[in-house]
């Protein structure tokens, strides 16, 4: 589903990626794990189309996300780890731009929006940071495209929520799906995400399943003690 072979990319002169390496598969939840300041943001960005690669290639379900075809945006959703929202009720925003995606389900959405106890016919400017995180990923999951990339989702959710989250996420995983999630509360993912992957220095420098690394190991892989030992091998 995605595959990045050798990305460079920099903001200005000094580089964050070289010779970044992923290769990603449906039917996963993947969980991005990096120092602050690593690129993670910048990487999902870059499958999202909304930075460009130096050198070479990305490609997203089989497209170049840096044209930003529509055939493609209307596939895939991200979730910005700020959320930026129009003068208008989650409701409404449902109505006009649940459009852009064909299988945009609006009853799942406001059911979505029940679980984490939003009021749908707030404006958004009346919600608070956490509720209007809700909002959209709420409305990512029920766009229910094949590619999710989240950034930060589970910054300025409270506990309960956190685990109505993994609750929502683990719901709309199907095979055809990718979730990618980008976090440093690595203990907020646990039990969701079933690969992991590492950037470092640049490169991603792991990418396992976890489920077969549970396989070989005698107890369940503990993700800060993972995330811990990789960084300090490389
Ligand atoms: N628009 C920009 N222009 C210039 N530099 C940028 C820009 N956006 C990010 N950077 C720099 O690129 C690097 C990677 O930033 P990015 O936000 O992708 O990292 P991150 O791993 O998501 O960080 P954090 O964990 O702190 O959120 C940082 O050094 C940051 O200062």
């Amino acid at each position: 589903m995605i595959h990045l072979d050798a990305i460079s990319f920099s903001y200005e002169k000094q580089p964050l990626f070289s010779g970044l390496t992923m290769h990603l598969q449906p039917g996963h939840i993947y969980g991005l794990l990096g120092a602050n300041g690593v690129g993670k943001t910048t990487l999902l960005k870059l499958l999202a189309g909304l930075v460009f690669p130096k050198g070479g290639t990305c490609k997203v379900l089989e497209q170049e996300p840096r044209h930003r075809r529509p055939s493609l945006m209307s596939q895939l959703y991200f979730v910005a780890d700020e959320p930026h929202l129009p003068h208008t009720t989650a409701a409404r925003y449902a109505d006009t731009y649940g459009v852009f995606y064909p299988n945009f389900d609006k009853s799942l959405y406001l059911e979505y929006l029940k679980e984490f106890q939003v009021p749908a016919e707030q404006v958004f400017s009346k919600l608070s940071f956490g509720q209007r995180k809700k909002v959209v990923i709420s409305f990512a999951l029920a766009t229910q495209v094949p590619l999710v990339l989240m950034d930060e989702p589970t910054n300025g959710l409270d506990i309960p929520s956190k685990s109505t989250f993994r609750k929502l996420v683990a719901g709309a995983m199907t095979d055809e799906r990718c979730i990618v999630i980008s976090t440093h509360q690595v203990r907020d993912l646990d039990s969701l995400i079933d690969a992991v992957l590492i950037l470092h220095q640049g490169k991603i420098v792991y990418n396992e399943d976890l489920n077969a690394l549970a396989a070989e190991a005698t107890a369940q892989p503990n993700l800060e003690s993972l995330f811990q030992e990789v960084i300090q091998f490389h």
